[in-house]
């Protein structure tokens, strides 16, 4: 694990929106498209705002988070939302969205369509996550409902994912897909996560699911 440690969470944006241009202008050199897997929730905002302005040729990037609430596409704690609002504007608003949920009532129901959407997406170019302090990374809570499954090498792309501390249910991308990716990247803020990072780094990652990216991962960190 390489981990970066920035003076503040500015730095820390601008440094991280910088390296992951980087890598995916230098994955555009030598394939036709990239495809670059993101992090809901409330830490990436000022990154993706920082990389929406960023100069590279968006129309051949292939942009999915690395999971979502199975919430409308308007609500407060949809994170395509979060995503259109912070990323994919500026320059960035070329890029191509793949989506991870849709009109159906459940996951379960959602989950084959969504899945189409994914063919010829992987390996995963660039991926970027964000970890809880409950060490859960993606939607791959410890504990959920249906973790072995989303953690087994046998696992498909997507898996819906219940769990007490989730609050809605979920669609999370699998560690099988996830941990292929070309380059790993993770982002997390102030002292308390820093702490738990280094606390799951000695842990099986059925207790601690951020465990399973972190030893090829670059992290990057601000207080
Ligand atoms: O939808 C989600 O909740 C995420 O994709 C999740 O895995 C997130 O990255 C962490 O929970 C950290 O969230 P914060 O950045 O809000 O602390």
């Amino acid at each position: 694990m390489d981990f970066r440690a920035y003076p503040d969470r500015e730095m820390l944006a601008m440094g991280l929106a910088d390296a992951l241009a980087s890598c995916l202008r230098r994955c555009l050199t030598t394939h036709d498209s990239a495809s670059f897997c993101v992090p809901g929730g409330t830490s990436p905002g000022e990154t993706f705002a920082t990389l929406s302005g960023a100069d590279l040729e968006w129309d051949r990037v292939h942009v999915f988070l690395n999971d979502e609430r199975w919430v409308p596409e308007d609500h407060a704690r949809s994170n395509t939302k979060l995503l259109r609002e912070t990323l994919l504007t500026d320059k960035a608003a070329r890029a191509r969205l793949v989506p991870l949920v849709n009109d159906a009532p459940t996951p379960e129901e959602g989950i084959p369509a969504l899945e189409a959407g994914f063919e010829g997406r992987f390996p995963i170019s660039l991926l970027l996550l964000g970890m809880g302090t409950d060490m859960h990374t993606a939607s791959l809570f410890p504990g959920a409902d249906k973790l072995d499954l989303a953690m087994s090498n046998t696992a498909p792309v997507l898996v819906p994912m219940r769990a007490d501390t989730a609050g809605e249910p979920r669609v999370t991308l699998s560690r099988r897909v996830l941990a292929d990716a070309m380059d790993i990247h993770v982002l997390i803020m102030g002292d308390e996560k820093r702490a738990v990072l280094e606390d799951a780094r000695t842990r099986d990652p059925m207790q601690a699911p951020i465990a399973a990216f972190l030893r090829d991962a670059t992290v990057h960190w601000a207080p």
